[in-house]
């Protein structure tokens, strides 16, 4: 093991940690100055979120040393992190929509968050303080998705922090809220606050960081200072030589309609709904249809009108010559549906389930029950399948979902999914926390479906990701839709404003929008 170089704020060194089949951290060495912001970044599964558990708290290592500010120290659980000045910002936000953004801090922080009295006036000063305005009374449910993050940040602020870890921050954000994020995080810097960064977009790495490691199959390979690399390069050292990193966008036309939204309009149920308001789209069989919007502006309603897991008596939905809106999901999947939702944690994936019975979940109409009786050699096939076609890190097909990384647990969603075959296949933001390699490996399997006549409808917060795949695009926002285009011929501009709820057209659109 190479000797591990140490640094004033926090020196790792030798941290190992093992589950069965695997060992997620293989002696690893990582070493931060203070307001130096560092990249952690490598493949799904290389280990990163282990890593970043350790340093919280939140994971025991088997072996190994932390020394935080010179001192050699254990972290033994995130309020011991939180006492040292370590804050954590997870993928997932630990929110209770119902209770206000103060309640939401003072419940995640406990005694930590000092005298109740002061904290809204302490949450608008720290929130003002580093560009990111927040109101302690307002309902956690009313805020955007980078609002909701600001919430996250300004809980960990309020603490004396010296390291602010940030789990894929960027992955949820709109480009003008990741610019917002990215000056708050100099500022932090500049006043000597560290910060530890995961991400798979590579372009926010060279424009941010100042030195990345590199993890791959649970060990440092590299290291670098991410300013004189590009992309490609960084790309490179993480998934090695033999992994495709891009593939070639070609565009469709398309064939027949396949899904038709004919004026689709649902009230808000509840307070925080937003109103679908008379949705009008098509996506034909052989082409890939994206819809962009800032998260909560209606994607959750109509997703959920798409899978049949909200039901309705209109006729707006159809599915080839059929009307489906008040059909189940399970009809819905025999017309040649197959659905990849945005939280794969809880409706893509049963967290406690094993990978062959989340397989059996979507999959069982196709072939794998016999007489009401499952039949299990042919589930156990088809998991296998999955792992081994779309290079899930996992230790068999008996791990559990909860096991699993973030982007392989995503990776073994799709191909679930596009295993069916489908006729219709609807995906809510396909390649949120997958690395490079296995994007690429994504979005060729999404062109093959479409290449056979599949219709696939993508709705993104990802703007690069619907612009290299996508064979038209349009907008939503506040529960409307937006007219749509051919990509190549949509200026990020236009769609910016489509993004705002500005439904105007191009001068020239009127041959275009069919
Ligand atoms: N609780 C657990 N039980 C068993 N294995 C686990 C557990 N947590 C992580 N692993 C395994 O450890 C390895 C590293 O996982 P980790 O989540 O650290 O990867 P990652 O680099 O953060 O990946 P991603 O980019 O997909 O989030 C993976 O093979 C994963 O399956």
């Amino acid at each position: 093991m190479a000797l591990a170089k140490h640094k004033d704020r926090l020196t790792m060194v030798g941290v190992t940690k093992r589950y069965p089949g695997c060992i997620a951290n293989d002696s690893i060495n990582l070493a931060i100055d203070p307001g130096e912001i560092h990249a952690l970044l490598g493949e799904n599964g290389a280990g990163k979120s282990t890593l970043m558990k350790i340093l919280y708290g939140v994971t025991k290592p088997d072996a190994g040393r932390i020394y935080w500010n010179g001192e050699i120290t254990k972290i033994a659980s995130p309020k011991d992190a939180r006492a040292l000045g370590i804050g954590m910002v997870f993928q997932h936000f630990s929110l209770f929509e119902t209770l206000t953004v103060k309640e939401n801090i003072e419940l995640a922080l406990g005694n930590q968050a000092g005298d109740s009295n002061t904290l809204a006036q302490r949450i608008r000063d720290i929130s003002e303080k580093y560009g990111m305005p927040l109101d302690p009374d307002r309902t956690v449910a009313t805020l955007s998705t980078g609002e909701k993050q600001r919430v996250e940040i300004v809980r960990c602020l309020l603490l004396d922090i010296q390291l602010l870890i940030l789990d894929e921050p960027t992955s949820v954000l709109t480009p003008q809220e990741v610019d917002k994020l990215f000056e708050t995080l100099r500022i932090l810097s500049q006043e000597g606050c560290s910060i530890l960064f995961i991400s798979h977009k590579l372009h926010e790495v060279t424009s941010l960081c100042d030195q990345a490691t590199i993890l791959r199959h649970g060990r440092v390979t590299g290291d670098c200072n991410p300013s004189q690399e590009t992309p490609a390069s960084i790309a490179r050292m993480m998934v090695g030589d033999d992994t495709p990193i891009s593939n070639e966008t070609n565009r469709a036309q398309g064939h027949s309609v396949f899904l038709d939204i004919r004026d689709l309009s649902i009230p808000a149920k509840k307070s925080f709904d937003i109103a679908l308001k008379s949705i009008n789209f098509h996506v034909k069989a052989g082409e890939i249809v994206g819809i962009a919007g800032v998260a909560g502006n209606g994607q959750e309603e109509l997703l959920k009108a798409l899978s049949g897991e909200e039901r309705y008596k209109s006729k707006s939905i159809w599915f080839g010559e059929f009307a489906v809106d008040k059909r189940s999901p399970l009809h819905r999947r025999r017309l040649g549906m197959s659905f990849v939702p945005e939280d794969r944690l809880g409706r893509g994936a049963v967290p406690d389930m094993d990978l062959s019975q989340n397989a059996l979940l979507t999959s069982y109409d196709s072939g794998l029950l016999n007489k009401g009786f499952i039949k299990k050699s042919a589930v156990t096939k088809l998991a296998q399948k999955i792992i081994q076609k779309y290079k899930v890190k996992a230790e068999s097909e008996h791990a559990t979902a909860a096991s699993l990384s973030g982007g392989n647990l995503q990776k073994f969603i799709i191909g679930r999914e596009v295993e069916q075959q489908p006729a219709l296949l609807v995906m809510a933001h396909p390649t949120w926390g997958v690395d490079i390699g296995a994007q690429t490996a994504i979005h060729d399997t999404i062109f093959k479906l479409r290449d056979k006549g599949c219709a696939v409808l993508v709705v993104s917060e990802d703007l690069d990701e619907l612009y290299k795949i996508c064979d038209r695009l349009g907008a939503i926002c506040d529960g409307e839709v937006s007219p749509f285009l051919p990509t190549d011929e949509l200026p990020l501009s236009q769609l910016g404003q489509w993004m705002a709820g500005d439904f105007t057209l191009p001068a020239n659109a009127s041959e275009l929008t069919s």
